[in-house]
């Protein structure tokens, strides 16, 4: 195929309105090939939808987006609807998040610009994945991995609090995305269980960034008030102006509290009630909680932000020592498939490499790939390469759920194993 007429299919996939004055391209494309050799799935999917009736309706009709089918909806937001949908190549399943570019105001549209690149910068288990984006006239859509196993708050307010078991894992998990994140200079300020997405496999997600903000370093001061009030630090009530990772933190203690009895610490009936209540800084753990995970609770639900527990002490906490925790980070140029073609083919890994032969079978070429540099998730070829490795790596067991490994002997001395796995250390923090 002419690389002039890849960048023109592809660049088609981008448009609201398909341009069928480019269908004569096509027409010609189609010709050229089948002439000389059977179409690959993309030269199919993208004649088809310059030509095949059935599919420019579907297009016209939002039956379709991009590269992908849209079936039926799974959710919506203030701003959003989300619906559930299938790569027409890879047969993936994903969640479309569909925004009204016309409701927005200047402010969401910071937020949604925000969610977007910190989103597309991150690549770990436990974090929901942005894989593409693709923009009309008036709307936005969102192609995001698909999680299927419900949120974190339903599943607590249906089925009761989570075993002491269950908490571990999922807690861990959580702790595992976070720290990824603050890792990369990223602070969430909307953790909340309605955030928490388990996908089918229950491995846990953490989603929605509409909130999340790219720190230089890590004492940044930030002054916007982010979250929701039952989940934000007394800081946040408080002062004109807060630090970003302590105010995550304390939202996970948050989290903890309400994963292991069902019920929220600090609660009332009006935002200026639990501001008393979160300010007052008391809450009553029932005693049937363990007592390594009370420690980590009160460790974590410390008023004054610069006493409360880091996540590296966290992850050497007593009550997580039995939970085998990986850390499965990915460098983000991992998530640009340029790579693969700038790359001496001897550094790519195994898991680009075989991303790579996928996309090959799937007819996306070297050309298709430098035609669409510099379009980061705003690319179809982007968002196949993105599918294509996120199944590579769970087909290696990334996402595997955490297990807990056995009784801890001697609490103390497993702890400082833990901490000495860890790359950054932190000032100790007593657990009262
Ligand atoms: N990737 C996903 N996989 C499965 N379901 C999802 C996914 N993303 C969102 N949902 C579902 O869709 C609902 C709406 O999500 P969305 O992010 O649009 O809004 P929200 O976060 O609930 O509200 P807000 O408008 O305050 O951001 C969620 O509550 C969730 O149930």
């Amino acid at each position: 195929m002419p690389a002039n007429n890849n960048q023109v299919s592809l660049r088609l996939q981008h448009h609201s309105l398909w341009s069928l004055t480019d269908s004569s391209e096509c027409e010609q494309e189609r010709e050229d090939n089948v002439t000389t050799r059977c179409p690959t799935p993309l030269e199919k999917l993208t004649t088809d939808m310059c030509q095949d009736e059935k599919t420019i309706k579907e297009l016209t009709m939002g039956r379709r987006v991009g590269f992908y089918k849209v079936r039926g909806q799974i959710g919506c937001g203030n701003f959003s609807k989300v619906k559930l949908a299938f790569h027409a190549l890879t047969k993936d399943k994903v969640a479309i998040k569909i925004l009204d570019k016309t409701r927005l105001d200047l402010q969401s549209q910071r937020m949604l610009s925000r969610e977007i690149s910190n989103m597309e910068s991150l690549s770990h288990a436990n974090v929901l994945r942005l894989y593409e984006v693709i923009e009309t006239p008036c709307r936005l859509y969102l192609i995001l991995e698909y999680a299927g196993g419900g949120d974190l708050h339903t599943k607590i307010c249906t089925e009761g609090k989570l075993s002491d078991h269950d908490s571990k894992i999922t807690f861990a998990q959580i702790l595992s995305g976070i720290k990824y994140m603050h890792d990369n200079s990223i602070i969430h300020r909307d953790l909340k269980a309605e955030n928490i997405l388990y996908s089918c496999n229950a491995c846990v997600k953490v989603a929605d960034f509409g909130f999340s903000k790219r720190v230089r370093n890590r004492n940044e001061v930030l002054d916007t008030f982010c979250g929701s009030p039952p989940y934000a630090a007394p800081e946040l009530f408080r002062d004109e102006s807060y630090i970003g990772p302590p105010v995550d933190v304390w939202a996970m203690g948050v989290l903890l509290f309400f994963m292991v009895t069902g019920t929220l610490p600090f609660r009332a009936d009006t935002v200026a009630k639990i501001r008393r209540c979160v300010l007052d800084g008391t809450y009553i753990l029932p005693t049937w909680v363990s007592a390594p995970c009370q420690r980590l609770i009160r460790g974590i639900l410390k008023p004054d932000p610069s006493e409360r527990c880091a996540l590296d002490q966290m992850l050497g906490c007593e009550w997580l020592l039995p939970v085998d925790i990986t850390h499965p980070t990915q460098p983000t140029n991992k998530l640009d498939p340029l790579r693969l073609v700038l790359a001496d083919p001897g550094d790519l890994s195994r898991d680009e490499q075989e991303a790579r032969a996928a996309l090959e079978e799937l007819g996306i070429t070297d050309e298709h790939i430098l035609n669409n540099q510099g379009k980061k998730s705003r690319s179809p070829v982007t968002g196949v390469y993105r599918i294509l490795m996120h199944r590579v790596q769970k087909s290696r067991g990334v996402e595997c759920v955490p297990s807990i490994s056995g009784v801890v002997k001697d609490p103390k001395r497993d702890s400082l194993r833990a901490y000495r796995s860890l790359r950054h250390t932190s000032k100790l923090c007593i657990l009262s």
